[in-house]
């Protein structure tokens, strides 16, 4: 998978050279490629915001430079990527969004500043491509970069053989539309605080039965909505 991410802060992506995801560059899995907005600005000042139409605080980003760096990530991919943009005026990311953008073959981030991106590149970029409006979560950040880190890594995870063993994914909370249960490793106790039986046991159906009533549970109390 390719992924091309562009931002005014492209240094923030410097840790997308390490860990898992960092791994997985190396060995081919991901081709990540982070862009400076400001490369494709033509004033002394590099300039990208501008004041708003119709009056109102803070600044909005200018469509040209976002023009010109889709067209330019076009003009160099052999398809048109799916555009994500994090807004918090988009639908939520979910692990569903995360396994739906993973079997795509080209991503564009695009990760706006001040108060967002002028609304006429989401048109730009529909008319080019795909174009997925997300929301992290129902909170305001002061840039799309953080939310972007995220799903670029709930993406890249799900890529096969970027996580080592892929029956770990299986498990996790949000894949079966639960939460997962607890998890538990040496010492046996630990500062007066021991493991569930069950889990020392050895009985493998036990265990497992154990920790789907561990899940409904957790969900129920943590997440009724996910039971809706
Ligand atoms: C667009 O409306 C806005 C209103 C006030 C501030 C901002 C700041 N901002 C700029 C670009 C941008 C991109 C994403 C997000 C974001 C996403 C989530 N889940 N929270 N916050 C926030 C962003 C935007």
């Amino acid at each position: 998978m390719r992924i091309d991410v562009v931002s005014i802060f492209p240094a923030f992506f410097d840790v997308l050279e390490v860990s898992l995801l960092g791994k997985a560059r190396g060995r081919g899995l991901l081709d990540i490629r982070v862009h400076d907005l400001r490369d494709w600005t033509h004033d002394r000042h590099r300039t990208v915001d501008d004041t708003p139409y119709g009056g109102g605080a803070g600044m909005v980003m200018k469509p040209e430079p976002w023009g010109e760096a889709i067209d330019a990530v076009r003009a160099d991919a052999s398809g048109p990527p799916v555009f994500v943009f994090p807004t918090p005026a988009g639908r939520p990311f979910t692990q569903r969004a995360a396994r739906a953008l993973a079997t795509e073959p080209h991503l564009f981030f695009g990760c706006g500043r001040y108060e967002g991106i002028d609304e006429r590149v989401f048109d730009y970029a529909a008319s080019v491509g795909r174009v997925e409006l997300l929301s992290l979560g129902d909170y305001v950040l002061n840039g799309g970069e953080v939310a972007a880190m995220a799903m670029i890594e709930a993406v890249g995870r799900l890529i096969p053989g970027v996580v080592g063993n892929p029956d770990s994914l299986a498990e996790e909370s949000h894949e079966g539309g639960m939460l997962e249960h607890p998890s538990y490793t040496k010492p046996a106790s630990w500062r007066g605080l021991g493991v569930p039986d069950v889990l020392l046991s050895g009985h493998h159906g036990e265990i497992a039965a154990w920790r789907a009533r561990q899940s409904e549970q957790r969900t129920r109390e943590r997440r009724p909505d996910l039971l809706a």
